[in-house]
């Protein structure tokens, strides 16, 4: 049997080789210079050990801590994929306590089923989530924030409001960094039969190509009703977030910070992404436009990273999941009051994204580049048209601040090029081409 501190010194030693290349680690862009352990919990002594592990990662210009959960059972040492070990996680929720200094906790009301192994889901994530049966989510988020995570705080307001919208939050795990009591681990209802947004829209493009002679309004797979729908659900979560922790209204300085951020976000990228230069002087045009608003900007906690793959279809109506804001945004951003616009903004990206990608890497086809145009036109107005409907009077309709929405998106854009350089280059030319659509500065090879 290893000595859970022998296992921690081995992991330490094939940590610079493995870290980089896990799909949730948020440094791809530069090297890492250094590893160190920040804290350990043994959570389990004996065969097979198990430890919860929070390590610092340096990087040029950066330190961040990640979490992991280890053992000696596996090669890679990683825990979340076995199933006797994460499930002794949820029992921990359930029964409720500490052990080395991380709480387990279930929300108030609510008893746990216990003795269930966990199957960690295979998709591209950020962070690793486990599945429990058909019953329990948990969510391990892997960079940590110090202090309390935004998906918990959020999805805890929403469902004091009876926010229909959500999976209901369960319990969590936390630990004390730096001080800080940070949110480390979430448990939420899980959605057994839910399928994501981003399937479902990508499907109805599918059928929309292998169609070339049809419109989207003629094809088995039109999406549109299913996108009115989901920008009502989007417009009742912000109307429940409103509810549950109020708004603000904007002053000319908070646009002004807005515009900046959005301009200096533009020159950190284009820093890292020469392919975006020639594009900087209609994007900084445009976040200079956002500052003609003809209504007051209200701001409000918003779900910050809002797309197709954040919002689950299920036979009750669509769901939206992941409250963290953008995983590579700092945490001051991530929880500042933002406009609700750019929930609505990422949601247009995210179906330009599902009418193009499939014509990434692809010879230019006239036909089906118009096929792709119209779809994302057809569901982008079908969304803002439900949105309006149920938004509330706050808010009101997005599309009487068009250049605010416009900048929202382009920003959105700009934040994608940084995403897709460091984790799927060959995509960067999804989130160019739509900028040089929307800013009328030429065509990107798709
Ligand atoms: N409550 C749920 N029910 C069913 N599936 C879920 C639920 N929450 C998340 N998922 C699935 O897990 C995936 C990742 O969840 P998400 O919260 O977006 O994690 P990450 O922060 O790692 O991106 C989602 O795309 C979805 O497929
Ligand atoms: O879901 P995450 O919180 O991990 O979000 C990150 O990854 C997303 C990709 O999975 C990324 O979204 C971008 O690609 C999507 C298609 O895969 C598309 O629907 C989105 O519109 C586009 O932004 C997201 O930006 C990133 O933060």
């Amino acid at each position: 049997m290893t000595e859970p501190h022998d296992l921690v010194d081995k992991v330490m030693t094939e940590l610079p080789e493995w870290l980089p290349a896990q799909r949730w680690f948020g440094g791809k862009d530069r090297p890492v210079t250094s590893i160190r352990p920040l804290r350990t919990s043994v959570l389990r002594a004996e065969e097979p050990v198990l430890v919860h592990l929070v390590v610092e990662v340096e990087q040029p210009d950066r330190k961040e801590p990640y979490q992991l959960l280890v053992t000696d059972h596996v090669e890679n040492y990683d825990a979340t994929a076995v199933p006797e070990l994460t499930g002794a996680l949820l029992d921990l929720i359930a029964e409720g306590g500490e052990v080395e200094g991380l709480k387990f906790e279930h929300e108030p009301d609510v008893e746990i089923t216990t003795g269930l192994r966990g199957r960690p889901i295979t998709s591209e994530q950020s962070n690793t989530s486990i599945v429990f049966g058909s019953q329990y989510i948990l969510k391990l988020f892997r960079k940590l924030t110090y202090g309390d995570n935004p998906d918990l705080v959020l999805h805890r307001a929403l469902h004091q409001v009876g926010c229909e919208h959500i999976a209901q939050p369960l319990g969590s795990i936390t630990g004390r960094l730096d001080g800080h009591t940070t949110t480390v681990g979430m448990l939420q209802q899980f959605m057994p039969d839910a399928v994501d947004g981003w399937a479902m829209a990508t499907t109805s493009v599918r059928d929309l190509m292998a169609e070339g002679d049809l419109h989207a309004d003629e094809v088995g797979g039109d999406f549109a009703g299913e996108a009115h729908r989901l920008g009502q659900a989007v417009a009742t979560v912000h109307g429940d977030l409103e509810r549950a922790l109020g708004i603000e209204h904007a002053d000319a300085a908070d646009i002004d910070r807005t515009v900046r951020a959005m301009t200096s976000r533009l020159d950190e990228v284009v820093g890292a992404v020469p392919e975006l230069r020639p594009y900087v002087p209609a994007l900084r045009e445009a976040f200079e436009q956002a500052r003609d608003t003809p209504d007051a900007v209200v701001t409000q906690h918003i779900h910050g990273d809002l797309h197709l793959g954040q919002v689950l279809r299920t036979v009750q109506g669509w769901l939206l999941i992941d409250f963290e804001g953008e995983p590579g945004s700092p945490i001051a951003e991530r929880t500042a009051l933002r406009s609700p616009l750019r929930d609505v903004a990422g949601m247009l990206r995210s179906f330009d994204y599902a009418a193009h990608q499939l014509l990434v890497g692809q010879p230019e086809d006239h036909q089906l580049t118009v096929r792709a145009l119209e779809w994302s036109r057809r569901n982008r107005a079908a969304f803002t048209e439900g949105y309006a409907e149920a938004a509330a009077s706050s808010v009101g309709d997005p599309r009487k601040s068009g250049h605010l929405l416009r900048a929202f998106e382009l920003d959105k854009a700009v934040y994608e090029v940084a995403y897709e350089h460091a984790n799927r280059p060959e995509w960067l030319t999804v989130p160019l081409s739509s900028i040089a659509r929307i800013t009328g500065e030429g065509a990107v090879q798709s």
